[in-house]
């Protein structure tokens, strides 16, 4: 039986991991045993659950087992991608001192560790962890007292890996949309209103991508100072103006990287304001139904970034995401970034050759970002090296009469300090290793100390090497080898027969025995310790050099950081600028008019997704249709009410629109032949509703939610794209809804709307609401088969063609039949019953089945009065006869109840 005591004493190891582990309780605890980082007690578990990896147990803990696991410190970067992606945290715990010292303070003492690290979902910075062309951003979020009201919340936010530093104010409506646009891989979000009631549902939906912290991290009061002390500066005035929520949302940013970087100090860019309403405001569910970023698979491919992106370096590519995740809403700016496409556009051979030359760029910002870190190795210095060749290439190649965007890139570019780019350029070798222990990057030539070493241990190698020669001889044993590794150092190694001989003969002294192996036996001699003892301490001083030039390199490409991070977003803006150029031209889009204006018109738009589909699928083409939502005169928007058959085009046209409304206003071209936006501020699109079961919202209440959002939202240039409203209800109560709510966007919301829908009835709208026409879209019946045509015309569709494309998508034939039988019987007793008001047009799908298939209720179940009334004929009726009917039936019924 062990004992409690003994169990109950941790070990010293043990004692230093609980510690450590109470820390940091959150995370999982990589902690550093010599090559591998071990995990222990539920971490291990998680982890090795997680990734796949053996779970073993050392030692014991409280009487039970501890269990383990590892993973080796080369291949730390692939477990921590998987961890990160499953929503783990990690504290990296390394050994701060060699196990040696440690020894030195006694035989039981364990080596000093710490933490160095939180690698979170929102502050990792290797290439390997990170997709190359989409920004990876951690925000906070905070609120001003307890009520906060518009422009009493803040959001600040950062992509570690860049530097790039943002603000914002937001509001309590706007909070999902403004988060949404920025797409965080991580919100700190302060604790009081984490745990606000109201807030419930958003932070639910953000899942596990929010957290809170501490409310001191967000204290508003030392948050100026805070944020000076970051930067250096004594005051923020050099920075701009921000409010007092804006600053207590940054310092608590710069606070939680503090948190998790430790010591290490994030090249950060000044912070950079972003002004309420600068933006186009596109809602979380609206950039879903639109596939914006993401296909509604949540992938990348699929999405209209995937089928635009045409940028060739990782800083274009994240530079294009955020564009499209926040068009523009100033026309002026619209137009300048429009100068630099046209710019593009017209000048074939300039567009080839920057992008040529874009396409070797390496990724500066982050290259910048992990030398910052202390996270930088050799190649990242290669990369700036290289990034900053390329700039000034690229920077002679923009001359002459450049549009302002452009012009102001150039300027960026020209404004590095040629001195860095001359250091890097004379100190680096032409190929460097991926780790800077391995040393070998500093170019020969560079500096005197290093070369002189370097040639110490050259010269020892190639006596080595001759030794080998004249050993063979010496001994006469013409297979003896002179080896290397990394515990014996040199050694001369032969096979038993010769090493037990050479132990017996006269050259025992020479020959020093070292090891035997199975198969083999090594030697030293005075000589070669000698020469090893050379080598060791040439590499030792040669690598220290190295690394102490490493050091100088990394401080003075961190202190020109700002001019690096402006060249390579000028880099990353002339990227996006010709990507976008060269979509234009092979898609021939067209350069849309944007202004002030309520207009909107465009001539032969088109979807490029679906586009695209198409023509990767079989070739078929797209058809292009025309859209008028502009103002008749001076008044406001109008609304199109989208009839036509299942699979007809419509949705596809719905989305189009508010696709092209988005490229106009990023200040791209656009795919139609022609087209006029007067600005969208904010952008509603709700196009094929789902259920959201984790919230416990049916497809109709998410629908009613989203709907109410809209009508309660949107104002005059709004641009609201609604599909089959009302469609999960009874047939009456979504007419209904839909019917209601076209009434209020034409009237109180007066927006520019399309309004797709199955219900013909509510084309009778257009009699009474003036701005709201009537298109459909077209199709053409020929042998009883039904043809897409995919045109938009004016008119209404009087069919939905339902039947016709269920069986295109193999309901079974039986199915089919019947559904056409009960069909024609339902078009027929509307037709009998000769209702006036559309209300009554609609047909009671059930009542209308059951009526067909029970055609006769057993009599005996009939109300007598029904009987009665059944048999009247009142075209055959005097009106006194009518009369007298009535007051009969009446008098019954009193009876009846009586
Ligand atoms: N303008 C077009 N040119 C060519 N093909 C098109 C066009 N519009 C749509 N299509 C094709 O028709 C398919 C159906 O389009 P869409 O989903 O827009 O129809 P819908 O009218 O909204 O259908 P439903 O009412 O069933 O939702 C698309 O997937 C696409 O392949």
């Amino acid at each position: 039986m062990t004992t409690a005591t003994a169990d109950a004493a941790p070990t010293p190891m043990m004692a230093q991991y609980i510690e450590i582990k109470a820390a940091n309780p959150d995370c999982l605890l990589f902690y550093r045993m010599g090559d591998f980082y071990e995990l222990f007690f539920e971490d291990a578990e998680e982890a090795s659950r997680a990734l796949g990896i053996a779970l073993t147990k050392r030692g014991k803990h409280l009487g039970e087992d501890i269990p383990m696991c590892g993973v080796p410190i080369h291949a730390a970067e692939d477990y921590l991608q998987k961890l990160i992606a499953l929503g783990h945290r990690i504290a990296v715990c390394d050994q701060m001192e060699d196990p040696a010292e440690a020894k030195k303070r006694g035989s039981k003492s364990v080596v000093k560790r710490d933490v160095v690290r939180l690698v979170t979902p929102g502050t990792i910075t290797e290439d390997q962890l990170l997709e190359a062309g989409r920004a990876n951003y951690l925000m906070t979020l905070t609120r001003l007292g307890a009520k906060g009201r518009e422009g009493e919340f803040a959001i600040a936010w950062t992509d570690l890996s860049t530097g790039a530093f943002r603000l914002a104010e937001t509001g309590a409506d706007r909070l999902e949309a403004d988060i949404a646009a920025v797409e965080p891989s991580e919100v700190v979000v302060a604790e009081p209103l984490y745990r606000d009631e109201a807030f419930a549902q958003v932070f639910r939906r953000l899942g596990r991508r929010a957290r809170p912290e501490p409310q001191a991290l967000f204290d508003a009061a030392t948050a100026p100072e805070r944020i000076c002390r970051f930067f250096g500066v004594s005051t923020l005035d050099g920075f701009g103006s921000f409010s007092r929520v804006e600053l207590s949302a940054a310092a608590a940013l710069i606070a939680y990287l503090g948190k998790t970087q430790l010591a290490a100090r994030p090249a950060l860019q000044r912070p950079e304001r972003r002004v309420a309403g600068s933006a186009m405001e596109i809602d979380p569910a609206t950039r879903a139904s639109l596939e914006l970023t993401r296909s509604a698979g949540g992938r990348r491919a699929g999405s209209l970034l995937s089928v635009i992106d045409r940028t060739v370096t990782g800083a274009g590519g994240r530079l294009l995401a955020v564009r499209l995740a926040s068009p523009l809403t100033d026309p002026t700016a619209i137009r300048e970034r429009q100068a630099s496409l046209a710019h593009f556009i017209e000048d074939y051979a300039l567009r080839a050759e920057l992008r040529a030359t874009l396409g070797r760029l390496p990724d500066i910002e982050r290259a910048l970002s992990r030398i910052a870190l202390g996270r930088g190795g050799p190649r990242d210095l290669l990369a700036i090296r290289s990034g900053l060749f390329a700039a000034s290439e690229i920077a002679a190649r923009l001359t002459g009469d450049l549009p302002a965007e452009l012009a102001a890139c150039r300027q960026a570019i020209l404004a590095l300090p040629d001195t860095l780019s001359e250091r890097l350029e004379m100190t680096l070798a032409e190929e460097v290793p991926l780790l800077k222990r391995d040393g070998g990057f500093v170019r020969p030539g560079a500096l005197a100390a290093l070369d002189e070493a370097r040639t110490l241990r050259e010269d020892a190698r190639r006596f080595i090497a001759e030794l080998q020669g004249h050993y063979a001889e010496e001994t006469g044993i013409k297979s003896l080898k002179i080896k290397h590794n990394n515990v014996l150092g040199y050694f001369i190694e032969m096979n038993e027969a010769n090493g037990k001989a050479l132990m017996a003969g006269p050259l025992a002294s020479t020959f020093i025995h070292r090891q035997t192996l199975a198969s083999a036996m090594r030697f030293t001699t005075g000589e070669l310790a000698d020469l090893d003892e050379r080598i060791s301490h040439a590499g030792a001083d040669a690598l220290k050099l190295e690394l102490e030039t490493f050091d100088q390199l990394a401080a003075e490409i961190v202190e020109a950081a700002p001019q690096l991070q402006a060249a390579a977003g000028a880099l990353g803006a002339i990227d996006v600028a010709s990507a976008l150029a060269e979509l234009a031209v092979s898609g021939d889009w067209s350069r849309p008019v944007v202004d002030d204006s309520l207009a909107f018109r465009i001539e032969g738009g088109r979807h490029p997704v679906v586009e695209a589909a198409l023509a990767a699928a079989d070739g078929q083409s797209f058809v292009a249709n025309d859209c008028d939502l502009s103002p008749k005169g001076k008044g406001p928007g109008a609304i199109w009410l989208v009839t036509g058959p299942n699979m007809g085009g419509k949705s596809t046209f719905l989305r189009q629109n508010a696709i092209i409304a988005i490229l106009a206003q990023i200040g791209a071209y656009v795919p139609a032949t022609a087209a006029h936006i007067g600005i969208v501020d904010r952008l509603f699109s709700r196009v094929g509703a789902s259920d959201d079961l984790a919230e416990g919202r049916s497809t109709f209440m998410v629908e009613m939610v989203e709907t109410a959002a809209i009508l309660n939202q949107s104002g005059e240039r709004a641009l609201v794209i609604l599909d089959e409203i009302g469609r999960g209800t009874a047939t009456y109560d979504g007419l209904s809804i839909a019917f209601a709510s076209v009434e209020h966007l034409h009237e109180v919301n007066r927006c520019r709307a399309l309004f797709a829908t199955h219900f013909h009835e509510m084309t009778a709208l257009s009699a009474r609401l003036k701005r709201l026409a009537n298109v459909t879209m077209r199709v053409k019946e020929w042998q009883g088969e039904v043809i897409f045509l995919h045109e938009v015309g004016a008119g209404a569709a009087d069919r939905s063609y339902g039947i016709q494309v269920a069986r295109l998508a193999g309901l079974p034939k039986v199915v089919v039949e019947r559904a056409r039988q009960v069909l024609a019987e339902l078009e027929r007793s509307e037709q009998g019953e000769k209702r006036e008001t559309f209300l009554d047009d609609l047909p009671l799908f059930s009542a209308a089945v059951r009526r067909q298939a029970e055609p006769a209720a057993p009599s005996a179940e009939v109300h007598p009065l029904v009987a009665e009334v059944e048999a009247l004929d009142p075209d055959a009726m005097t009106p006194r006869e009518a009369m007298e009917a009535l007051y009969r039936l009446k008098a019954k019924l009193r009876d009846g109840r009586a």
